[in-house]
């Protein structure tokens, strides 16, 4: 569907603001009005969005222009450049935002480095109003124009509607969107119908290092007044709106061979020494079978089993195969019928292998034996799977079939980011909340969707502050996060910062009780 087509849809919806006719479940009991005084103005917040799209693409644009990779760390300046412009963009806007040092990041050679500020911020301060936290991120992954993009990944380029960009989905507009939402309600003269805080890193694509710590020492202070924490750092599964209720973890793996003591002509030594590249690719081998069978002993056992309840779940949900094999371009894929399939995105642990450091990867025919060579890895958790358990696993594992190699080389292993998976009740209150906001916007239902990504935070913020989280993403399922030539369209970038506004009124007819 094009924008125009999107747009059409989304304005005849805009003014469509009467619940009833819009198929709204009926929320349940524990949900109360607590206020009438102030009727929910949905179409001139709309009509306020709307007619501000072109600033919200400038300010996009802004933000893609800063190459906030936090995973590189020669580009560490320019994300604490991204905080600072985070922190600018919300000053204006009248609230308490602040820049909180989380101290430093140590490096696998030793060194340290600063860690990104975490912006925090928080606007309204009224006790007599539910108080919700949105939490985001605006680092981005890495993106190099020769990985194969079609545009300079920091340069926002708008193609048919399509905004083009290194972290345009993930996770910088959807961060816009809710400041864009929180500033509709104010050029309004409109009152918050909640007290919004805001949490915003940089350094979630790496693990969120720091944040943990910082959740932590902020309980009883930042944390202490918060009801419910919204998180829009996903994507929809079709063209239909979606809510998530669950994320698998992630446990990140370097299996470092290390041998001779610099790298070798393979003409003059090859055949006389034992090459580690050989003994890793042998060893990255024995992780998982062709057809997706995680051969470290213990990992499987641990998964919780697929419930009748669960399986009925996937079975209603809307997911087009032959759609999913376009959209990722291969012919065929590890399971051919749907509940396998989404089971094995959302619930099953799965391994991947992303790269060898120190091998040669450039173009040509280098014919050397690397003396060193890392390869990354890593393993997504799901319940009921214990990262710390997962690292004594793959290590003694990858030990003991390195052993049988009977190589002179040395293998050393090292767990670095160890994320919990998240998991709600998609029953809770405010999903009934997110549903209401999502008919507004889109008239239609959710999907009530699961994540195979991972949110690192999301499980410390439910074990710390015990209060509930909804995960509302605007992403498109076509948004290509993480690969090249990552995308959000207008469309879901507008209709999502109406669903925002929308989502913010809905929460407040929560009892303020039903945490
Ligand atoms: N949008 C969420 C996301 O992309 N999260 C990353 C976080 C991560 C996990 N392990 C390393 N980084 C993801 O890959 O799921
Ligand atoms: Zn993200
Ligand atoms: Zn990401």
């Amino acid at each position: 569907m094009s924008w125009q087509q999107h747009k059409a849809r989304g304005e005849r919806h805009t003014h469509t603001s009467s619940r009833d006719k819009m198929n709204v479940p009926v929320l349940p009991s524990i949900l109360l009005l607590i206020s009438t005084a102030h009727a929910f103005q949905y179409t001139e917040l709309a009509q306020h969005i709307d007619s501000h799209q072109e600033e919200y693409v400038e300010a996009l644009r802004d933000w893609i222009a800063i190459e906030s990779d936090s995973s590189n760390v020669l580009k560490r300046a320019e994300l604490h450049r991204m905080m600072d412009m985070t922190a600018q963009k919300l000053r204006p806007m009248g609230g308490t935002v602040e820049l909180v040092d989380i101290g430093e990041q140590e490096l696998p050679d030793g060194q340290t480095l600063a860690l990104p500020k975490v912006v925090t911020a928080q606007f309204g301060n009224d006790s007599n109003k539910l108080t919700v936290c949105v939490y985001g991120h605006v680092d981005v992954q890495p993106a190099k124009l020769e990985d194969g993009w079609a545009t300079d990944p920091y340069n926002l380029t708008d193609i048919n509607g399509n905004l083009y960009g290194r972290g345009a989905s993930d996770n910088k507009a959807p961060v816009l969107a809710w400041i864009h939402a929180v500033e509709a309600y104010q050029a309004l003269n409109m009152e918050l119908p909640v007290n919004v805080k805001f949490v915003i890193e940089g350094m979630e694509e790496t693990g969120s290092n720091g944040l943990d710590a910082m959740i932590v020492a902020q309980r009883d202070t930042f944390f202490s007044d918060v009801d419910y924490i919204i998180i829009s750092d996903c994507g929809w599964l079709s063209r239909r709106p979606a809510l998530t209720y669950g994320t698998r973890g992630n446990c990140y793996f370097f299996a470092e061979v290390e041998g001779p003591k610099q790298d070798l002509h393979s003409g003059v030594y090859g055949g006389s020494v034992i090459e580690p590249m050989t003994d890793l690719i042998g060893i990255l081998d024995t992780l998982i079978s062709p057809s997706g069978t995680i051969l470290i002993p213990g990992i499987r056992e641990a998964v919780a089993p697929l419930s009748d309840d669960e399986w009925k779940m996937y079975q209603d949900i809307q997911f087009d195969i032959e759609n999913h094999k376009n959209k990722t371009g291969v012919n065929q894929l590890m399971y051919n019928n749907k509940v396998d399939l989404l089971a094995h995105m959302w619930r099953y642990p799965t391994v991947s292998i992303h790269g060898i450091e120190g091998a040669f990867s450039d173009p040509g025919t280098k014919t050397v034996i690397p003396a060193k060579v890392t390869a990354k890895f890593s393993i997504r958790q799901v319940p009921n799977m214990d990262p710390a358990m997962v690292k004594k696993q793959v290590t003694d594992y990858l030990h003991s079939v390195f052993a049988k190699r009977k190589s002179p080389n040395k293998l050393k292993v090292t767990m670095v980011i160890g994320a919990k998976p998240w998991l709600a009740d998609p029953q809770h209150a405010l999903y009934e909340a997110g549903k209401a906001a999502v008919n507004r916007v889109f008239n239609t239902d959710p999907d009530l969707i699961r994540e195979g990504g991972t949110i690192p935070i999301a499980r410390t913020f439910q074990d710390v502050t015990r209060k509930s989280i909804i995960m509302m993403p605007i992403g498109g399922f076509d948004d290509g996060m993480h690969s090249q030539n990552e995308k959000i369209s207008r469309y879901n970038y507008i209709e999502g910062t109406k669903l925002f506004v929308s989502f913010l009124y809905e929460v407040s007819q929560l009892k303020k009780t039903s945490v």
